[in-house]
């Protein structure tokens, strides 16, 4: 990947002067969340009010498509035989597919169960990996109040305690441990709320790991294969992209969380080797503002609209168009997430609610090679 390709609080993050000044920048700088120079008693009500009307709605441009047959400027509704969804494309970006709606209410409650507690399993890496060696049962740590807990001390007493497995020397000693533990604490211990951990969950990577400090596939990382559900639907979507009818080929897959100030900064997606093959990306959670910039940074990016069960396909021209999220709507005014939140009332699915209330998440999914 090629520019700020991490996701990153967004509220006050001050930027290089002369990174501003690109057009990909300065359209950042539009919507990214701010909190405004008040006083520190408006903290909570200060965020600066985005004109968003620039914004590309694709539920509106459907709704107005259905009505009178016709599309905003520069945009038309892209005829893919035996596919039964509709797919928009811009003119001054070929490549570039935005399929409204392509999930279900009952898909996307899967989905985002699958990228809590599935998903960060290891062997797939987080971004924890680096500091606490695999993680297991984050999510479930998370509903039974735990804390991640690491063993100072060799004694064989906390080595049973905390399920260290004997059989892997080189992996970092942290295990989930019951809240009682910890307040009998003493200085052999270091610990981390479960919920905390979950909240600072920024990616999690499925099929061939992406090594981020090389900035490549490390094809030599322990991996599973890509889930065959996952992949099922990822060659479904794709198809509106695949040159020749080929058939779509999942290897690997970047799952994104994104907390109520979190932005990705505009980027490339450079590390697959053929970009005909398309970026599969879908959507969960709150709704969000995608840029799509042009080659250079210099191009006035497009702004639209980006909500729950939405799929973008990236490919071909559009694989090498900057692009990011700089911002996440969590308010209840914009958040657009009251359907799928009611998805989750079951008092069972009161963590999942709660997360998915004031987060996203984005899959998305890739051919390597
Ligand atoms: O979150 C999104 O919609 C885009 C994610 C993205 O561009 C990436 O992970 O490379
Ligand atoms: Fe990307």
């Amino acid at each position: 990947m090629y520019g700020t390709s991490e996701i990153v609080d967004a509220v006050d993050a001050a930027a290089p002067v002369d990174a501003e000044r690109t057009a990909f920048r300065r359209t950042e700088k539009l919507y990214k969340l701010y909190k405004t120079q008040a006083p520190k008693s408006w903290k909570n009500q200060a965020h600066r009010k985005a004109d968003l009307s620039g914004v590309i709605d694709f539920h509106s441009v459907l709704e107005s498509f259905k009505q009178c047959g016709a599309t905003p400027a520069g945009i038309f509704k892209y005829e893919c035989r035996g596919f039964n969804r509709p797919v928009f494309c811009f003119e001054e970006r070929p490549g570039f597919y935005f399929i409204h709606g392509a999930l279900t209410d009952d898909e996307q409650v899967h989905w985002i169960r699958e990228s809590l507690i599935s998903f960060p399993q290891p062997p797939n890496r987080t971004n924890h990996t680096e500091a606490y060696g695999p993680i297991f049962g984050l999510f479930d740590a998370v509903q039974n109040n735990k804390v991640l807990v690491e063993a100072k001390s060799t004694s064989s007493e906390v080595d049973c305690i905390l399920g260290y497995d004997k059989t892997n020397l080189n992996s970092k000693r942290f295990s989930f441990s019951e809240y009682c533990m910890i307040k009998n604490n003493d200085e052999s211990y270091k610990s981390v709320a479960a919920s905390l951990l979950l909240r600072k969950l920024r990616w999690s990577t499925l099929g061939l790991q992406f090594d981020w400090s090389k900035r490549n596939y490390a094809v030599s990382l322990p991996h599973k294969r890509m889930p065959d559900d996952l992949c099922l639907v990822a060659k479904k979507m794709a198809v509106p992209a695949m040159p020749n009818g080929e058939e779509f080929q999942p290897e690997a897959a970047i799952v994104n969380y994104f907390g109520p100030s979190d932005m990705l900064g505009g980027h490339l997606d450079d590390m697959e080797k053929d970009w005909s093959k398309p970026i599969v990306s879908i959507s969960l959670g709150c709704k969000a503002i995608f840029l799509l910039g042009g080659k250079s940074r210099e191009d006035m990016p497009i702004a639209m609209f980006l909500r729950s069960g939405d799929i973008v396909l990236m490919a071909g021209e559009a694989r090498a168009c900057f692009h990011g999220v700089p911002r996440i709507f969590t308010d209840s005014e914009h958040a657009d997430n009251v359907d799928l939140l009611s998805q989750f009332s079951n008092e069972a699915d009161l963590c999942f609610r709660e997360y998915i209330r004031t987060s996203r998440i984005n899959i998305n999914i890739r051919q390597v090679n």
